[in-house]
């Protein structure tokens, strides 16, 4: 990993939300660009939120995060930070073409009135070709299937060029052949120097493409490198009751995990 790699900082965060809830207490964790970085923890602990937090749509209400130093708010005006969000938190009725919606991740790169360039268009269609969606930019993304919408919001973060992807469960309901080809894409996009951080309920995929896992539940339970931090005990302390099924090899690294249903 090259000096020049981006950082992440999350320090010492909290988040409170306006019902007086807590759902982050005290999270703390730094992770370097050239890596992906699986976050983990059961419904509710607090993943989407610090993904939100990350991204600047929820302020903490102590601590900071910071990229290469920068604040939340400077990183975003670089366009440092891609979000590919949860399909549930997207109106798919909004009547806009799979083109348009991969096209507003270039915005930030666009005058205010926000016509295209050719290079614009260009990586839009590179994009599309590189999730596999150059049929289907003509049409309307309400009429698209579970694992097509996630390939759109991963051709937005694309044409965004951000050196950091945030990808809250870009697998839920998306067939195998989908699952490797994202997989696939992460690798090359973590070869090339980006930070990928991405949350996932498909434990037993982590070993296969993460380098590193952050384990959370409300405050960082464990984070590091995949072979120290990936352990039976480390995902007992987290799911607690959840796990089944733990299948163990060297080192206490488990090849094998299952959620109970
Ligand atoms: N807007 C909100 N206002 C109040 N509480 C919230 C809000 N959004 C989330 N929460 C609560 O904060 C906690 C963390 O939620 P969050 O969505 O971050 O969890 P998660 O780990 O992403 O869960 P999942 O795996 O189910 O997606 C939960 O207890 C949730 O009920």
């Amino acid at each position: 990993m090259s000096d020049t790699a981006l950082h992440l900082n999350v320090d010492n965060i909290s988040v409170t939300y306006s019902n007086g809830h807590t759902a982050i207490q005290n999270a703390e964790f730094q992770l370097r660009g050239g890596s992906i970085c699986a976050l983990l923890g059961v419904n509710g602990s607090g993943k989407s939120t610090l993904f939100k937090t990350i991204m600047g749509i929820i302020r903490p209400t102590q601590g900071q995060v910071t990229l290469d130093g920068l604040s939340v708010a400077k990183a975003l005006k670089q366009n440092l930070i891609a979000y590919v969000p949860q399909s549930e938190e997207v109106d798919w009725n909004f009547p806009v073409l799979v083109r348009d919606v991969v096209m507003m991740g270039r915005y930030g790169k666009m005058s205010f009135l926000r016509i295209p360039s050719k290079e614009d268009k260009q990586q839009v269609a590179y994009a599309l070709a590189r999730v596999g969606l150059t049929d289907l930019a003509q049409r309307q993304i309400g009429e698209l299937s579970g694992g097509q919408k996630k390939r759109v919001f991963l051709a937005r973060a694309l044409v965004q060029q951000g050196r950091v992807m945030l990808l809250d469960e870009p697998f839920t309901g998306v067939d195998i052949k989908t699952e490797n080809a994202i997989v696939e894409l992460l690798r090359q996009l973590r070869d090339e120097g980006h930070l990928i951080l991405v949350s996932t309920h498909n434990i037993a995929s982590v070993p296969e493409f993460c380098d590193r896992v952050v384990l959370i539940n409300k405050t960082v339970i464990a984070n590091g490198p995949l072979e120290t931090t990936f352990t039976a005990e480390n995902l007992e302390n987290t799911f607690g009751g959840a796990l089944r099924n733990i299948r163990y090899l060297n080192h206490n690294r488990p090849t094998s995990v299952r959620l109970a249903q």
